[in-house]
């Protein structure tokens, strides 16, 4: 055999995965995925670097790719090197005003920064912002309920208000927007400049139901939505709203605002939101370009039994 034969041979099935990808390639093109960076996902280097070749490759797709990321284990050893004690409730951080420049800090000027360094290896791409630039996401105080008494846990924010107008220029102008989950106050009693911290799921779903998006992707440190964690490690692989919201009483820890988020944006417009292992690398390839999806994904009540 020639050497020219074995060439064209063993490039075969790399053209075979290129042709493989066609429909999905059509059916996404010029749709909007936000895409939910969770601190926990974001290991090692090796993992981060192929997170950003994926939110590239999909931005030269002819998607607009939108990244939120979190941050909380980033977060908790910042305070830690500060001395601020660090506690959840109802799976929300207590966030003092001490703990909010840290966060603050932390979120924007370091994971952040690190992300769009990363994407911006493969070009003039990523722009980052806060959900206080030009108003993107506006919070007032949050207070859960826990044993039905409302609780105070700080500086944490509930989203009130979503203003997509600067995302959409930056994704009209083929930038990859990058956002913090943090939010500007609209509270009468803050005077101008104060901040929310808000969880990284919630305003990546939020953003999602906003801007209408057609995925909301939400990347963490498991293989998706286990049926009866922590006793088993058999994935729900698909489940409707309708029956996520029977789920959602009994989920827990940081489950719970990523399966609220996902009800929310399909509930809100969003065809699919799905949770993947973000320890696989080219996790987001896979899910978007191939029908060997990983992970949970949710979808509408009416989209039952339809093929996503
Ligand atoms: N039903 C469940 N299925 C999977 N993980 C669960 C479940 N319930 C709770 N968890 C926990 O949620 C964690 C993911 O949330 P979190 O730690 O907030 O991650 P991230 O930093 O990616 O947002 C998992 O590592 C797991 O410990
Ligand atoms: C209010 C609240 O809990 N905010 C989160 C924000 C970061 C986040 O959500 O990061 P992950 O996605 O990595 O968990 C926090 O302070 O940890």
């Amino acid at each position: 055999m020639s050497t020219g034969t074995t060439r064209k041979h063993t490039a075969l099935p790399k053209a075979q995965t290129l042709t493989e990808a066609l429909p999905w390639l059509t059916r996404h093109h010029g749709k909007t995925v936000v895409i939910k960076f969770g601190g926990n996902a974001m290991v090692n280097e090796e993992l981060k670097a192929a997170f950003a070749q994926d939110v590239v490759f999909l931005r030269h797709a002819g998607l607009k790719p939108v990244v939120v990321h979190g941050g909380g284990p980033q977060i908790s050893a910042a305070l830690d090197r500060h001395g601020i004690v660090s506690e959840f409730k109802a799976g929300l951080r207590v966030t003092t005003e001490d703990a909010m420049d840290v966060v603050r800090m932390v979120l924007a000027g370091q994971v952040q920064r690190e992300l769009v360094g990363l994407l911006n290896q493969h070009g003039p791409l990523a722009v980052g912002l806060t959900g206080e630039d030009a108003h993107t996401i506006t919070a007032t105080k949050h207070q859960p309920e826990i044993d039905g008494e409302p609780v105070d846990i700080g500086r944490v924010g509930e989203i009130t208000e979503i203003d997509t107008g600067v995302i959409e220029s930056l994704l009209a102008d083929g930038r990859i927007p990058v956002v913090s989950s943090i939010a500007r106050s609209q509270d009468a009693f803050d005077k101008g400049g104060q901040v929310y911290n808000v969880n990284a799921d919630t305003a990546a779903a939020a953003l999602a139901a906003a801007l209408g998006a057609e995925t909301l992707m939400v990347l963490t440190d498991v293989e998706g939505l286990y049926e009866d964690w922590p006793n088993s490690d058999e994935v729900i692989s698909r489940l409707t709203a309708s029956q996520l919201e029977k789920l959602l009483p009994d989920l827990s820890a940081g489950m719970v605002p990523k399966m609220r988020g996902c009800l929310h944006a399909v509930r809100n417009g969003v065809r699919t939101a799905r949770v993947i292992d973000g320890r696989v690398q080219h996790s987001i390839l896979l899910e978007i370009f191939t029908d060997e999806g990983i992970g949970t994904m949710v979808v509408p009540d009416e989209a039952e039994g339809e093929q996503s």
